[in-house]
């Protein structure tokens, strides 16, 4: 049985060293500062920004909350954006995805300034991970949360092992891809239009599932020991506790893989708690950037 990659207690070490290190930074003069701002009413995203900036608060960043109603106009939420640029109390601005059908994600990410732009998918940001300048890139939370969960069970250096990214999304796929190759391992990304995918699976030592398709990756695609990365959360229904009652579950069939893999990430308690806490982090680091002081390798 493969061992359980337990994200939710990384996370909650990544943020009590967060904590610390600001704890410093506020007794030095400067107190981080996250901006989140939320435009609509979808269910999951004001779950997630409420756990966002509520995690800020605990570790003793000022946190400022921005929920905008649905009909929002796309050059009122880059006013606000422009504006939160230019308050020296933010270091980190966030909008949570995915905005209403009217606004232009794209448009809104690049009017965020690079320095602040803690989501890590400005093209400044995409741009230096994309060139092997990690150290002075944001790494998107989701990415860089997987490799902490990874770094575990696996260590710092994947030289000689093969990983196989499945998705190929600007958030999630293309960083991981990014942080791998960093990372020495021979990367290959996988997507809609690959041929025979479980066999190409089969081939991962480190197998990341980011495709957002409920329980796609079977045991049988797994390599056996593998570690394999489950990024997806997807609610499904789930009549045997009810009715109407939903449950989540990864892009990887978890008691199948789970007898084969050498460790796997859970859904829930993988890599999505580790998507906040990295957003902590990342924070931390651009407040300490502003303030001069070198950031703490977290
Ligand atoms: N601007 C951004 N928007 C979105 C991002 C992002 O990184 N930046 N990622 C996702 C959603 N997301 C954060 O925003 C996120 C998803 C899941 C979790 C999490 O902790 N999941 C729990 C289960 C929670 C539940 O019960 O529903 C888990 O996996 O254990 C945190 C953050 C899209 N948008």
């Amino acid at each position: 049985m493969a061992e359980i990659i337990d994200g939710k207690a990384v996370a909650a070490e990544v943020v009590e060293e967060v904590t610390r290190h600001a704890r410093e930074l506020i007794a030095a003069g400067t107190t981080p500062g996250l901006a989140v701002i939320i435009v609509g009413e979808d269910p999951a995203s004001q779950v997630y920004v409420a756990s966002k900036s509520k995690k800020a608060k605990e570790c003793g960043f000022h946190s400022v909350q921005h929920t905008l109603p649905a009909e929002t106009s796309e050059e009122e939420l880059v006013a606000l954006v422009e504006t939160l640029n230019r308050d020296p109390a933010i270091h980190g601005i966030l909008v949570q995805l995915p905005l209403p059908g009217h606004i232009d994600s794209g448009r809104i990410i690049q009017t965020i300034a690079p320095e602040k732009d803690v989501d890590g998918f400005h093209f400044i940001n995409v741009g230096k991970l994309g060139t092997g300048e990690v150290e002075t890139a944001f790494v998107p939370c989701t990415p860089a949360g997987s490799m902490l969960l990874l770094e575990r069970v696996r260590g710092k250096d994947l030289s000689g092992l093969n990983a196989v990214v499945i998705g190929r999304s600007n958030i999630v796929g293309k960083p991981m891809a990014n942080l791998l190759l960093a990372a020495n391992a021979t990367v290959t990304i996988a997507h809609s239009r690959t041929k025979d995918l479980p066999a190409l699976a089969r081939t991962a030592d480190i197998l990341v599932a980011a495709v957002g398709r409920p329980e796609m990756v079977r045991g049988d695609w797994i390599k056996k020991g593998a570690t394999v990365i489950d990024v997806g959360i997807n609610r499904i229904a789930a009549p045997e506790r009810g009715e109407g009652k939903t449950r989540l579950v990864g892009d990887v069939a978890f008691e199948e893989a789970r007898a084969v893999a050498g460790a796997i990430t859970p859904v829930p308690g993988g890599v999505g708690p580790m998507t906040i806490a990295m957003l902590m982090a990342n924070t931390l680091v651009s407040a300490c950037r502003a303030a001069g002081r070198t950031p703490p390798a977290l």
